[in-house]
């Protein structure tokens, strides 16, 4: 069936790539709005926060997973009023198919645990870092993409799930020289609203509605939350009621309001006393304001926030105990996190704790003679054979130029294979200050693998 038979059937097709390119107006080399480029100093240090990722999941037994980064548009559809809803990348694919570029990772685990269904061991201990959108308008300057790295934890019911997940976090700070001094981490948990707005007999089905309005508290005036709040047919006691307790910063507080029987009190004490075991106390607040931006969450909620002020939430996640069921599964507890790949950068730097991690290439192997370049392409396989990293010069150039390149490429050894050294045996030559010179010969029986410099 072509396009144009399913156009007349089904309306709208996505368009199809321009035809006809005009060359004479140069390509724009920018990459497209709101999203990087990672060339390699860039990418060396996305690297480096990736590979502490992967190392601190890992160290927690987690396993690794992927998603595609295009997945069905239903997987997002809530209708909380999401923020992360109003700004899905999203369209209709050439099959007619809504599609949307993922703007985080849990819905597809969620997706992949029901579709193994039974075949998977509980509990499951998965992590990923993918690269996750969103379409905001630029007005805000924002980014439209980050990488984000996620570890949840499926069936296990209890808070130390919540507690061992934190303690993954603390690690990871801890690998990059982040102290509690830089970082902490603010913690509630949402049956505090729970308790609260079913004292009011505020039905259900309105809870993630509320959840999502409080989590705007700070970000919009607080006249426009207690609007949207009335919105929700929540009275102004309730109202009240629930505004003071979200002020509540301390355990013992917010136990004087709520009784001490409720599960959110006796949840967030255990959370509390496992963190004094995991030795992470003093990373660790209450604060009752912290709800959390995503409607799914059903328990603990926690938030990495930098001491200063100064930056947006550095990471954030909870307990999400009914989320397969939304997807027709059947539930299973589940809590998990997300942590950006951008917020933590700019506090490594303001904090001036940025790794160096200089282009370091072990050996440069040059011909002094066009003639050599098979020689020269010997020396460097026999070296890369050894697992020796070599930057093999492949044109004819002047030894300036060779001595530039190795300097710049930090090399730890500059190999020349000249005719008449190749010949006779090995003669030195002045050796550049910082990168030692070996002259390699056939008669060399085998190729020295530790630098010497010959003068
Ligand atoms: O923090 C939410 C989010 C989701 C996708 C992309 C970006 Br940038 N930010």
């Amino acid at each position: 069936v072509n396009e144009t038979t399913r156009a007349g059937r089904s309306g709208s097709i996505s368009s199809p790539p321009h035809q006809v390119v005009d060359y004479s107006q140069k390509v724009d080399v920018n990459p497209p709005k709101g999203t990087r480029d990672f060339p390699p100093e860039e990418m060396r240090l996305r690297n480096w926060l990736f590979q502490n990722f992967k190392e601190v999941s890992q160290l927690f037994g987690f396993e690794e997973v992927d998603y595609p980064v295009l997945e069905s548009e239903a997987l997002y559809i809530r209708k909380a009023g999401e923020e992360i809803r109003d700004q899905l990348y999203c369209f209709e694919d050439r099959g007619n198919r809504r599609v949307a570029l993922r703007p985080e990772l849990t819905p597809s685990l969620a997706r992949l645990v029901i579709q193994k269904g039974k075949s998977v061991a509980l509990p499951i201990k998965w992590f990923a870092v993918g690269q996750c959108w969103r379409y905001e308008r630029m007005t805000r300057g924002r980014r439209r993409e980050h990488y984000q790295w996620n570890m949840d934890i499926i069936g296990v019911p209890d808070v130390t799930g919540e507690a061992e997940l934190i303690s993954s976090i603390v690690t990871f700070f801890k690998r990059i020289g982040i102290t509690a001094k830089d970082v902490g981490f603010k913690i509630s948990s949402r049956k505090v609203l729970q308790e609260v707005l079913s004292f009011y007999s505020v039905p259900e089905s309105l809870f993630a509605k509320a959840c999502i309005i409080i989590d705007k508290m700070g970000k919009i005036p607080m006249e426009e939350i207690k609007k949207e709040l009335e919105l929700v047919e929540l009275s102004n006691d309730a109202i009240e009621d629930l505004l003071q307790v979200l002020s509540i910063k301390s355990l013992t507080e917010l136990e004087e309001k709520l009784g001490g029987t409720g599960e959110a009190v006796s949840e967030l004490k255990q959370l509390f006393s496992l963190a004094e075991k995991f030795g992470y106390s003093e990373w660790i607040q209450f604060d009752a304001s912290v709800v959390r931006g995503l409607a799914y969450y059903t328990g603990i909620v926690f938030e990495g926030f930098d001491r200063e002020g100064k930056l947006r939430a550095i990471c954030g996640g909870g307990r999400y105990d009914r989320l397969l069921s939304t997807f027709g599964g059947d539930d299973l507890p589940a809590c998990g996190f997300g942590f950006g790949d951008a917020v933590i950068i700019e506090l490594l730097k303001e904090r001036g704790l940025l790794p160096e991690l200089p282009l370091e290439i072990e050996n440069i192997v040059c011909s002094l003679d066009p003639n050599l370049q098979g020689a020269a392409a010997m020396v460097a396989s026999v070296l890369r054979g050894k697992g020796q990293c070599v930057d093999l010069v492949l044109e004819n150039k002047p030894l300036k130029w060779v001595f530039k390149r190795a300097t710049r490429i930090n090399a730890r050894r500059l190999i020349l294979v000249g005719s008449a050294e190749w010949e006779r045996g090995m003669v030195g030559r002045p050796s550049i200050p910082s990168v030692p010179i070996t002259v390699v010969s056939p008669q060399s029986p085998s190729l020295p693998t530790t630098s010497s410099t010959i003068d």
